[in-house]
């Protein structure tokens, strides 16, 4: 369905993507995570026509990302999507229909379909005057108003509750088990992990990994062992039944820690394997430092940058408006 090849883009001087090259097959879902500034939503801009790259390529089925025909079978979700306040959802929703020549009654019958499955309530009132959740439901529904194949959503549930999150995740996991193409960016990676088929990471402008989970899992991370002890041993900490925990990397560190119970004349009482989680292996990834920087691939943990990341990301304003949304002309 997708196929980028060597995709690059920058911004005067800036490199915001350096080369990237993925495919993306019909019903999956596709996620593009990384952290603030690593190319993620230039590089969904690309996919949707909307800016053009530097070089390389992009194309969606049969036709070139940046060919205005390709916008009919595309649904964008931009990461802020201001909405044209003194419209209704119905009236909005009538509005980009028309620009997209599908009939009223379709419309409607599609339109209404959407927002009775995302509970979209008061589809009457000013939009102005609705909630950050229930403007994201109607940019959702607005994204499908003309039954594309292919979505594209910049953060989908940016700024959203969890519950509303919930419903958008499902929905797009619905959208995607009807056949519909989804590559959505995404910092929580929880929603990575449990909706997506397919991920790659980008830190930089580059994709440092990809795969299914459990394939980056095996390429990327590392098994922790958990070894608890009857006696405290160097570098362990108290668990509060008594025993003692030291997490180590490795079996033969495994042995060091039973040889150090052993001669402080404890034993080895339990030893747990830990899987890493995508957010753990995406820390250390986007913690080292790019290829340009160095060969020294040793690990920093910025669980700090992280943080703060995901808490820019939700304020950060794209630019996207609502007339580029639907198929401005590419910068
Ligand atoms: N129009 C622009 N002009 C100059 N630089 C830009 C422009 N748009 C994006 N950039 C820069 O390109 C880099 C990648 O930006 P992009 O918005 O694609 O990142 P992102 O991964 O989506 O980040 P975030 O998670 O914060 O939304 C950033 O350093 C950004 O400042």
């Amino acid at each position: 369905m997708i196929t980028v090849e060597n995709l690059r883009k920058t911004y005067e001087d800036f490199p915001a993507v350096v080369g990237s090259s993925f495919e993306v097959d019909r019903g999956e879902i596709f996620g593009v995570v990384g952290p603030n500034g690593a190319g993620k939503t230039t590089t969904l801009k690309m996919l949707a026509g909307l800016i053009e790259p530097t070089g390389g390529e992009a194309r969606v089925g049969e036709f070139d990302a940046g060919d205005p025909e390709m916008r009919r079978h595309l649904g964008f979700l931009p990461e802020e999507s201001p909405l044209y306040e003194d419209m209704t959802p119905r009236s909005y929703l009538r509005f980009f229909a028309d620009l997209y020549d599908v009939p009223r009654e379709e419309a409607t019958r599609r339109t209404e379909e959407t927002f009775d499955r995302l509970e979209l309530e008061h589809r009457e009132r000013r939009l102005g005057d609705m909630s950050k959740g229930m403007k994201r439901k109607v940019a959702i529904a607005r994204s499908l108003v003309n039954d594309p194949d292919l979505l594209v959503y910049d953060e989908p549930a940016s700024g959203l509750d969890p519950l509303t999150t919930n419903y958008v995740l499902e929905f797009t996991r619905e959208l995607a088990d009807r056949g519909k193409t989804v590559v959505f960016s995404a910092h929580n990676l929880y929603h990575v992990e449990s909706i997506c088929d397919r991920v790659v990471i980008m830190n930089r402008g580059e994709i440092i990994a990809r795969g299914t989970v459990p394939e980056i899992r095996d390429e990327h991370g590392e098994t922790t062992y958990h070894v608890f002890t009857t006696v405290s041993v160097p570098d362990s900490d108290p668990v509060g039944d008594g025993r003692h925990r030291r997490v180590v990397g490795d079996m033969e560190a495994v042995e060091s820690v039973r040889a150090a119970a052993e001669s402080a004349g404890g034993e080895v009482d339990d030893i747990r394997t830990r899987e890493p989680s995508l957010e753990e292996i995406f820390l250390d990834l986007a913690g080292r430092p790019t290829t340009e920087e160095g060969t020294d691939r040793g690990r920093t943990r910025r669980r700090n940058a992280q943080t703060d990341g995901e808490s820019d990301g939700s304020e950060a304003a794209n630019g996207a408006d609502d007339a580029a949304t639907y198929g401005g002309p590419a910068k």
